[in-house]
C-alpha cells in the first residue's frame, strides 16, 4: 500500500488566486522536484524563491499515511476540528512541495467519496489527474511545464528568464491568469512591477498573498 508523506495539514483561507477567501484544508505534501528544501541548496535549485518549508512530516497534523483511505480520513478530521460545515461542503487544497509527486487518483477518489472538492497547487512539471476540481499551475523558469491547461495559471513575478515571461503563457488553456508578486527582499518593487504589468495587459490580474497580510498560515 502506498504511503503518503504529509508535512502539515490545517484549515485556513485560500490566500491566492481566484478562490481567495475560501476556507479549505491545506494538505501540504512533503518534497519537491525543483528544490530539496534545504537552504544550502537554494542557490543551485531550479526554483530559488520558494516561501515554504516542505521538508519532513513534522508540521501541524503532519505524518505518514498508509493508503488513500487513511489520508482522506485524516483530512476529514482536520476539517471537522475547525469547521462548522459538513464535509460535503468541504474543500481541500493539495499543495507542497510538489503535490503531484504523491497525489494520485486513489487519493482524489477517497477525498471525493468523503464529499470534498479537491484543488491543487502545482508547478506544472507533472500531469494533473483530470478528476481534480480546481487546478492552479504556477510555472517556474528552467523547468519543463507539461500541464498546459487548468483553471488558473498563477505566475510568480518577476522572474528574469525569457521563458518565464507572462507572454509565454497567455495563450494557454486557463480560465484565469494571475501575476503573484514574488515575496523576497524586493517585495515592494515586485508588487509595483506586477501591478504595472496587469494595468498594461488586462488579461492578467494581480494575486496578492492575502493570508500573509492578515497573519494566517
Ligand atoms: C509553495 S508552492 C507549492 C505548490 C507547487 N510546488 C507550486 O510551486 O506551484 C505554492 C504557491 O506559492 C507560490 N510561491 C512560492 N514561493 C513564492 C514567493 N516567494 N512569492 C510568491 N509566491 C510564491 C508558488 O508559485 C505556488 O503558486
Ligand atoms: N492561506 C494560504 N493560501 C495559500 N494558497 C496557496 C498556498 C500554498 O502554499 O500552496 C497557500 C498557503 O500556504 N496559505
Ligand atoms: S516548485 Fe513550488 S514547492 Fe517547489 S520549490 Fe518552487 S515554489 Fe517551492
Ligand atoms: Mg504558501
Amino acid at each position: 500500500m502506498k504511503t503518503y508523506s504529509v508535512k502539515e495539514a490545517y484549515v485556513t483561507l485560500q490566500g491566492e488566486g481566484a478562490q481567495t477567501g475560501r476556507a479549505a484544508v491545506f494538505l501540504r505534501f512533503a518534497g519537491c522536484n525543483l528544490w530539496s528544501g534545504l537552504e544550502r541548496d537554494r542557490e543551485s535549485a531550479v526554483c530559488k524563491f520558494c516561501d515554504t518549508d516542505f521538508v519532513g512530516t513534522d508540521g501541524e497534523n503532519g505524518g505518514k499515511f498508509k493508503g488513500a483511505e487513511a489520508l482522506a480520513d485524516h483530512v476529514v478530521s482536520v476539517w471537522r476540528e475547525k469547521t462548522r460545515e459538513s464535509v460535503s461542503k468541504g474543500y481541500v487544497v493539495c499543495t507542497g512541495g510538489e503535490p503531484l509527486l504523491q497525489l494520485d487518483e486513489p487519493a482524489i477518489n477517497a477525498l471525493h467519496a468523503r464529499g470534498f472538492e479537491v484543488g491543487i497547487e502545482t508547478n506544472g512539471t507533472l500531469p494533473a489527474p483530470s478528476s481534480l476540481d480546481w487546478v492552479c499551475v504556477s510555472p517556474k523558469a528552467n523547468s519543463d511545464v507539461v500541464q498546459l491547461s487548468g483553471n488558473e495559471l498563477k505566475l510568480v513575478y518577476p522572474q528574469t528568464e525569457a521563458e518565464a515571461q507572462p507572454e509565454r503563457f497567455a495563450a494557454l488553456q486557463f480560465e484565469h491568469f494571475f501575476l503573484q508578486p514574488k515575496d523576497d527582499n524586493r517585495q515592494a518593487e515586485n508588487i509595483a512591477a506586477a501591478a504595472d504589468y496587469c494595468m498594461k495587459h488586462p488579461k492578467w490580474r494581480l494575486s496578492l498573498q492575502t493570508h500573509k497580510l492578515i497573519g494566517l498560515p
